[in-house]
């Protein structure tokens, strides 16, 4: 049973309350058992003194009665010690072996206890008188003497184990279940502050003691609790800070990426695309670098004194507005002598730049970073970037950006210039090229083709005339006694009457696209592409009609009178093995021909190239 109830769930009162009541109920029957055994034997001691005592008073006289056969004397004296309390029997024998009984119940002394006493008289001995007591009434009046004390016990032990649990119930069970209700409130995943009622940890017996470790231990493990919450919350926090770290940085290299990829495909493109494609090149990526500023405007300006010029912006469709220094050196240097980026807002720009101001209100533009174009000694142009309505977010990564842009266009700008004035410069050599080879090419006195090129020009007429299965015609003209004329009229008079001939040769030489050559001295050679032999003949006609009609006067020339020349033509239908060699000494030879055959006429002769022969 104590088991169940220690097992029962108010099982220490329940404990306390049997074992209270069981040991009380233990001490009142020990109390009861030696209250008895001290009552028997006190009244045992009483009585055994009490009979002495007679005794001793009567011995004397049951003696002498005895002696003097005084029967009635003797049953007298036996009878009143008989009539004590608790003796149950008086034996007395004579020693002529008498016996005498009290006029008791019993005479039986079988189980009885006695008292012996020898009896004397007069020093002898003459009988022994034993006395019985009757310990069973004995007993029972001490038990029913003990009866009161025991129920008296019994109730006091009930008392005692009922005041016990009173107290025990006051002053220790209510207090533990307190003690247990506040501990079972105890939630070890919630940081609530939890006290245990004071009137219980204030108390200095044990019960307090325990209250107190248990607060202690409580407020021990909240503080761990309390700080493993907290470095879980600081370790939360860190976790999210650094993946909030991790994604900006993430972005960051994304955008360091996109504009590293930009600002390489742009130099890529500059360096392999024509100069004159740098503005569609650098506005390609430009909507690139409006998302990477997260502008709403990107504008590369040219800027030369005064003069402003959009070379390219983003975006295209956009309203360009007009920019003019001409009275606002103020801005311009804000502008241009920039050596970082400068980044300003409308909300933030100070008081005092009321030019600055006024500049970005004229261009419409809330928020505006820049960084001017520069050789490093002038600027001369500006890259920008804006927004209209809103604050640009602007850091480090961009300012880097837009320098590197700016610089980039610095450089395109410098390379520019240098190809432009590169080109100029190689113009202008392949002009003096041209006019040396021309002034090579040309004869100096008549302004005519000299040989050099005129053979050229022959040996391609060859090859095209092959190709075209076309004749070509070379005429030899040579003014007739020109050594008669410089020695009549002098070689200054000679070289001039050289340079009138070849003028108006030259003029026939060009209504048939001829070319005409000074071949040497007085010697001229005009070339006919595609002439068959009328048409030679016809030009060579018109060249000696035309120099005739000059009639200029030539006192050495027995037959004229005046300047006439002599042609020697060959035509040809050129072969791949077709020398122009062998065309100009055969027209040579035609010359030849009709020099002898009395000058100012031409001497036409076809050329077989077959056969390499005139016929
Ligand atoms: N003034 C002048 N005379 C030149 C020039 N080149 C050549 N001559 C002269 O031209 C003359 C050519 O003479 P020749 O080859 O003997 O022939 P020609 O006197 O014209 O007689 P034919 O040709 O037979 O009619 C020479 O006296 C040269 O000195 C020149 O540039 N200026």
């Amino acid at each position: 049973m104590l088991k169940s109830l220690s097992k029962s769930r108010q099982s220490i009162q329940s404990k306390l309350s049997a074992i209270v009541l069981g040991v009380s109920l233990v001490f009142a029957l020990v109390s009861v058992t030696v209250q008895l055994g001290i009552t028997y034997s006190h009244t045992v001691d009483w009585t055994t003194k009490s009979l002495e005592k007679r005794v001793k008073s009567t011995i004397s006289t049951i003696s002498y009665s005895l002696k003097q056969d005084d029967l009635t004397l003797l049953v007298r004296q036996i009878q009143q010690l008989a009539d004590m309390p608790y003796v149950s029997n008086v034996y007395l024998i004579g020693d002529d072996g008498q016996q005498y009984w009290a006029d008791n119940a019993s005479r039986s002394k079988t189980d009885e206890h006695f008292m012996h006493h020898d009896l004397f008289y007069q020093g002898k001995d003459i009988g022994d008188l034993e006395i019985y007591l009757d310990y069973d009434a004995i007993k029972d009046d001490a038990f029913q003497s003990a009866t009161p004390s025991a129920l008296i016990y019994i109730f006091e032990a009930m008392l005692v184990a009922f005041l016990l649990i009173v107290i025990v119930r006051r002053t220790f069970t209510r207090r533990i279940r307190a003690l247990v209700e506040s501990v079972d409130r105890i939630d070890l995943n919630r940081v609530n502050k939890f006290a245990i009622p004071e009137k219980l940890t204030s108390s200095e017996d044990e019960l307090g003691q325990v209250a107190r470790s248990i607060q202690e231990l409580y407020m021990r493990i909240r503080g761990d609790f309390v700080h493993n919450k907290l470095k879980e919350r600081t370790l939360k926090q860190h976790k999210s800070l650094l993946a909030e770290e991790v994604s900006v940085r993430a972005q960051e290299l994304e955008w360091q990426n996109l504009a590293n990829k930009l600002l390489a495909d742009l130099s890529l493109r500059l360096l392999k695309g024509h100069k004159t494609n740098v503005e569609h090149d650098v506005r390609i990526c430009m909507p690139t670098l409006a998302k990477l500023f997260e502008s709403d405007h990107v504008f590369w300006l040219s800027i030369d004194q005064e003069r402003v010029s959009y070379r390219a912006s983003y975006p295209v469709d956009s309203h360009e507005p007009s920019i003019d220094f001409s009275d606002n050196y103020k801005v311009k240097r804000w502008l241009m002598e920039a050596h970082e980026v400068a980044t300003v807002d409308i909300n933030n720009i100070d008081e005092n730049a009321i030019a600055e101001r006024d500049f970005l209100e004229h261009l419409g533009v809330h928020s505006l970073s820049m960084f001017p174009l520069t050789d490093g000694r002038k600027s001369f142009g500006l890259v920008a970037t804006t927004t209209n309505h809103r604050s640009m977010r602007w850091n480090e990564n961009k300012s880097l950006l837009l320098k590197r842009f700016a610089t980039m266009l610095s450089e395109l700008t410098i390379r520019e210039r240098d190809h432009l004035a590169m080109t100029e410069l190689q113009e202008e050599l392949i002009m003096a090229n041209e006019r040396l080879r021309l002034e090579a090419e040309t004869d100096e006195l008549t302004r005519l083709l000299n040989r050099r090129p005129f053979s050229r020009l022959f040996s391609t007429a060859l090859y095209d005339a092959e190709d075209e299965n076309a004749s070509v015609t070379i005429l030899m003209i040579d003014i007739d006694h020109f050594k008669a004329y410089n020695d009549i009229y002098g070689h200054l008079q000679g070289d001039k009457v050289l340079s009138f001939v070849a003028r108006a040769m030259d003029k026939v030489a060009k209504e048939y696209h001829a070319p005409l050559a000074r071949f040497g001295g007085e010697e001229f050679a005009m070339l006919l592409p595609k002439s068959d032999e009328d048409s030679a003949q016809h030009v060579a006609w018109e060249l000696c009609q035309t120099i005739r009609d000059l009639c200029i006067p030539h006192q050495g020339s027995a037959n004229s009178g005046i300047i006439t020349i002599s042609i020697g033509g060959i035509i040809c239908k050129p072969t791949p093995d077709t020398q122009p060699n062998q065309l100009l000494e055969s027209a040579d030879q035609c010359l030849y021909k009709a020099k002898r055959a009395g000058r100012n006429r031409a001497e036409l002769k076809r050329y077989n190239a077959s056969t390499e022969e005139v016929v």
